[in-house]
């Protein structure tokens, strides 16, 4: 397969790096930390609504008294308000303080950590050449809600992982989502430098994963603690979300670029899974989808066929192409990509293998993107040239 067949090709990885699901996300990585900072305090600004007002408390590190019997999951209505939506839509994430109060934050957490003895590891997967690896990431626990004994330690978990508060809300306001069903993952950060590599939490040709949803249970974070999610909203500059306790953060599963910074301290978290469709998008109109999805393929093929570099507004309007835009950000944070996997994994020949995969993979996207590098290289993209969907 040539590179670019490879690139736009039928929706199949011959090659990726892959973290949370089996197949389902790919790695990679830059970022200025000064100008992020200040872009951040920007974003988080509005993008941020605080759900309540008495969640200035820090919750003392889970030493509430009598643990709520439920989670107050009317606060999410509150939460998720239309300036919420929009930032999520526009710029592909949003960020929300004080959801559910620093009781139910604290019993969350302490949910989080009763599961700790029937957590797995959590492994990045390697798909290289048609066979499937895994790669243990150090010190990441997790545990799914699938079996009753777990229910009952995480009952609170246990309720959010059925409750729809967060889809219908979301599905109001953003009805293109066509949100459908939810998964929860509770994980444990032990510390100690663990992390998540550079990935997108799923692609969209494997499953319909929409938004993901993480909920950060740490009421003794301080800077230095390390562990913030970096999120790459190409073409804008990375965000770096510190995980502040009852914050949620909401972004796009198939279109965010995300990694875990290495964390010096214990980290606590869960996560939703928001999806789509059960189906309904391919019934009825896979042929159609099918020619008009081969039509696009037909037409970068031949935009990128090419050896010239492309004029900036051209080049930018294919890297900000629903096909190409996450390969593109991959490569322009490909030195902090390859520093992501490094450093998630323990040294020896599965870390050695995630190298090499990663080695392929951006040796195979810079020869296929060649004629739009040095726009993008030289960017940011030209005013008018459209912003990419986030959904
Ligand atoms: O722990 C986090 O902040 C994010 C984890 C993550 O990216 C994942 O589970 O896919
Ligand atoms: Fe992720």
């Amino acid at each position: 397969m040539n590179s670019l067949a490879w690139l736009v090709g039928a929706g199949r990885w011959s090659t990726h790096l892959a973290a949370a699901p089996p197949l389902a996300a790919l790695n990679a990585t830059i970022f200025l930390a000064a100008a992020l900072d200040r872009r951040f305090s920007t974003s988080t600004a509005s993008a941020t609504s605080t759900a309540s007002s008495d969640s200035g408390g820090d919750g003392a590190g889970g030493s509430s008294t009598t643990p709520p019997p439920t989670v107050p999951v009317q606060r999410l209505q509150h939460a998720i308000t239309p300036q919420v939506c929009d930032h999520l839509r526009r710029r592909g994430f949003a960020v929300i303080d004080g959801v559910f109060g620093p009781e139910t934050a604290a019993a969350l957490r302490a949910e989080v950590a009763a599961v700790r003895g029937a957590m797995h590891k959590n492994h990045t997967h390697l798909v290289h050449g048609g066979s499937t690896g895994l790669l243990e990431k150090e010190h990441i626990w997790e545990a799914e809600l699938m079996q009753k004994e777990t229910q009952e330690l995480a009952p609170l978990c246990a309720q959010l992982q059925h409750d729809g508060t967060l889809r219908v809300m979301l599905s109001l306001l953003m009805p293109e989502l066509r949100l459908h069903s939810q998964a929860i993952k509770l994980q444990y950060n032990a510390g100690g430098g663990g992390s998540f590599p550079m990935h997108f939490d799923t692609d969209e040709q494997v499953d319909e994963r929409r938004v993901t949803a993480i909920w950060y249970l740490n009421p003794g974070w301080r800077p230095g603690d390390g562990g913030e999610l970096r999120l790459y909203p190409f073409p804008e500059p990375a965000v770096d979300v510190q995980p502040l306790n009852d914050r949620m953060v909401l972004f796009s599963s198939a279109h965010m670029l995300h990694r875990v910074l290495p964390a010096a301290a214990e980290r606590y978290c869960f996560t939703i899974w928001l999806s789509g469709g059960g189906g309904q998008r391919r019934a009825g109109t896979a042929g159609q989808a099918g020619a008009a999805a081969a039509a696009a393929r037909e037409e970068l093929r031949r935009a990128l066929s090419g050896s010239e570099p492309l004029a900036p507004a051209a080049a930018w309007r294919l890297l900000t192409h629903p096909q190409l835009r996450k390969h593109a950000a991959k490569w322009l944070h490909r030195e902090e990509w390859e520093r992501s996997v490094r450093e998630s994994h323990a040294a020896g020949a599965g870390l050695q293998q995630a190298l090499d995969v990663f080695a392929a993979e951006a040796g195979v996207v810079h020869r296929a993107l060649a004629p739009l590098l040095p726009a993008l290289v030289a960017g940011p993209p030209p005013a008018g040239v459209p912003p990419p969907a986030w959904f």
